[in-house]
C-alpha cells in the first residue's frame, strides 16, 4: 500500500520547504520537489495544500494508568493514546514504576501488561524507579539493553517515590557506566512537607497552597543540586523533568554554558496557566490544576523565560506529564486538605496545538516548533531517525496541520477520560487534520479511523545527546 501527501510544507528542525512525501507501507520511501512528482503512482492520495507536514508529536513524559495520591490517572493506555492521536501525538513514552520495595522487573512487566494490546499509538517506557540497592542497580543494566534506557528519580513525595542523595549518586553513577539518563524530579520534598504541614496547621487548606508551599527556591535548590550530584558522577546525562520555575532554568542554563551533560523540559502548563489565575481559583475549583511541579506566579517571569529557554534550547523540549485526574471523586479527595489532592494535569491531547500557539504568539520559529515537539523527543531518548523526523528510511509517521484551521479546547469535545479540561475555552489559531501512524491514517477531519491494538512497543537505543 503506497501514500503520496501531496502539496504541503514539509518542516523539519533545520527548515520548511514544499515537498511531496511519498509512503510505502509503514515507512517514508522519497521526499519529492512538486514539481517532479507528477508521474509518482501512488494508491492513495492526500492533499496537503496550504497545510504543514510535521513528524508525528512524540510527547515523551506520560502517566496512563499511574497509581497515586490515593487513585490512579485516569487515562488508561486505550483512552490516553487515542487522545493522543487525536491531537498529532503519534508516540508516547510513559513511566513504568518500580514501587518502593517492588522488584524492578516485576514493575516494569506490569506496564507491559497494562500497555500490550491496548495502545492506537507506538510507545516506549522510561523506568521510575521507587528505591535505588544493589538489586535496582543491576536491573538498570539489564532494562539498558532491553530498550529502557531511562530511569526518572525523584528529590519529592518522601515515603513514596523519594531517593536521598546517595541513592541518587548511585544511580547515577551506575547511569555514567551503562549510558542511561537520569530524569529528575527536582523539589526538595523533605522542606516541601514541612511547610505544607504549617500550612495546615494554620488552616490554609485551600488548593492554591499547594503552590505557595511548593516554592521556586525549593525547585532551584534541588535542580541544583541534581546538577551537582551528576557532575560527582562523571557527569552522568541529567534531564529535569517539568521544568516550571526561572531559577530552576538558570541553574539549567548555567551547567550546560559549562558543556555539563544537563537537559531539561517544560510542559505547557507552565507556558500558559499560572498560579493566581488557575490554582486560586475560587473555593475547591483551583484542585484541577494541581501538579507539582506547580504553576508558578503572573507577577514572576516565570512563562516567559520558559518560552526564551525553549529558543535557546536550555529547554530541549516540552512534554506534557500528562497525569489526568477527574474533578468529580478523584480531585474531590483533597476537599479541605490541599496535600490529598491528587498531583497532575491531563493535556496529552493538546500539546502540539498548545506550543503551535507560540508559533502564531512569536515566541517559536516554525522549526524550533517541530523540534520541540518531535525531533529532540526521539534524539533524546533513543528513537532517532525512526521517529522524530520526516524523512526517507523513517517511520511514517506524519500530522498534516492547518495554519488556517482553528481548535477550541474543551472537556465537551476532547478525548481524554476527564470531566473537565485544564485549558477549557482556549482558541489555537492552527488545527490537526490528518494524523498518520506507520504509514496508516489514524484521524482525518475530526474523525477517527485507528485501532486499539495498532500501537507498537519500541525499544529505544541510548540517547542521542550523550557525550
Ligand atoms: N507531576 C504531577 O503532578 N504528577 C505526575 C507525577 C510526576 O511527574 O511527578
Ligand atoms: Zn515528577
Ligand atoms: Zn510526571
Amino acid at each position: 500500500m503506497s501514500l503520496l501527501v501531496k502539496g504541503g510544507t514539509v518542516v523539519g528542525p533545520t527548515g520548511a520547504q514544499p515537498a511531496d512525501v511519498l509512503v510505502e507501507g509503514e515507512k517514508i520511501v522519497a521526499l519529492f520537489d512538486p514539481a517532479y512528482s507528477q508521474t509518482v503512482q501512488a494508491d492513495e492520495v492526500i492533499d496537503a495544500g496550504g497545510k504543514y507536514v510535521i513528524p508525528g508529536g512524540i510527547d515523551a513524559h506520560t502517566h496512563m494508568e499511574m497509581p497515586f495520591g490515593g487513585t490512579s490517572a485516569s487515562d488508561t493506555f486505550d483512552t490516553g493514546t487515542r487522545a493522543a492521536a487525536f491531537g498529532g501525538t503519534t508516540t508516547i513514552v510513559d513511566f513504568a514504576i518500580q514501587k518502593t520495595g517492588e522488584v524492578v522487573q516485576d514493575g516494569l512487566d506490569a506496564w507491559h501488561t497494562k500497555a500490550d494490546g491496548n495502545c492506537h499509538i507506538d510507545y516506549a517506557f522510561h523506568m521510575i524507579l521507587g528505591g535505588v540497592d544493589d538489586e535496582s542497580l543491576k536491573a538498570m543494566d539489564s532494562l539498558v539493553t532491553e530498550g529502557i534506557t531511562s530511569f526518572k528519580l525523584f528529590m519529592a513525595y518522601p515515603g513514596v517515590f523519594y531517593s536521598d542523595d546517595g541513592q541518587i549518586l548511585r544511580a547515577m553513577q551506575r547511569a555514567r557506566e551503562n549510558g542511561a539518563m537520569i530524569m529528575m524530579h527536582a523539589e526538595n520534598g523533605i522542606a516541601i512537607d514541612v511547610l505544607v504541614q504549617q500550612a495546615l496547621s494554620r488552616g490554609e487548606t485551600d488548593p492554591i497552597y499547594h503552590g505557595i508551599t511548593r516554592p521556586e527556591a525549593l525547585e532551584a535548590e534541588a535542580t541544583s543540586r541534581a546538577i551537582s550530584l551528576a557532575s560527582v558522577a562523571k557527569d552522568c546525562p541529567l534531564y529535569i523533568v517539568h521544568l516550571s520555575a526561572s531559577k530552576a532554568l538558570e541553574a539549567v542554563a548555567a551547567a550546560r554554558n559549562d558543556g555539563r551533560n544537563v537537559f531539561a523540559e517544560t510542559c505547557p502548563q507552565y507556558l500558559y496557566l499560572t498560579l493566581e489565575d488557575q490554582l486560586g481559583a475560587p473555593g475547591f475549583e483551583g484542585a484541577k490544576w494541581v501538579c507539582s511541579t506547580p504553576l508558578r506566579s503572573k507577577h514572576e517571569s516565570h512563562a516567559r523565560d520558559l518560552w526564551k529557554g525553549l529558543r535557546s534550547n536550555d529547554l530541549a523540549m516540552v512534554s506534557t506529564d500528562h497525569c489526568p485526574f477527574c474533578f468529580k471523586d478523584q480531585k474531590e479527595l483533597g476537599r479541605g486538605d490541599f496535600s490529598k489532592i491528587p498531583n497532575g494535569i491531563g493535556g496529552v491531547e493538546h500539546r502540539v496545538d498548545l506550543v503551535y500557539q507560540g508559533v502564531v504568539d512569536g515566541q517559536l520559529s516554525l522549526e524550533r516548533w517541530v523540534e520541540t515537539i518531535a525531533t529532540t523527543p526521539a534524539r533524546m531518548f533513543g528513537l532517532y531517525p525512526q521517529k522524530g523526523i520526516v524523512a526517507p528510511g523513517s517511520d511514517a509517521d506524519l500530522v498534516i496541520y492547518d495554519p488556517n484551521g482553528t481548535t477550541r479546547i474543551s472537556a465537551e469535545t476532547h478525548h481524554m477520560n476527564m470531566d473537565y479540561s485544564a485549558y477549557e475555552g482556549v482558541e489555537i489559531q492552527g488545527r490537526v487534520g490528518t494524523v498518520i501512524s506507520r504509514g496508516t491514517v489514524i484521524v482525518a477531519d475530526g474523525n477517527y479511523h485507528g485501532r486499539k491494538g495498532h500501537g507498537r512497543y519500541l525499544r529505544r537505543g541510548l540517547s542521542s545527546y550523550l557525550v
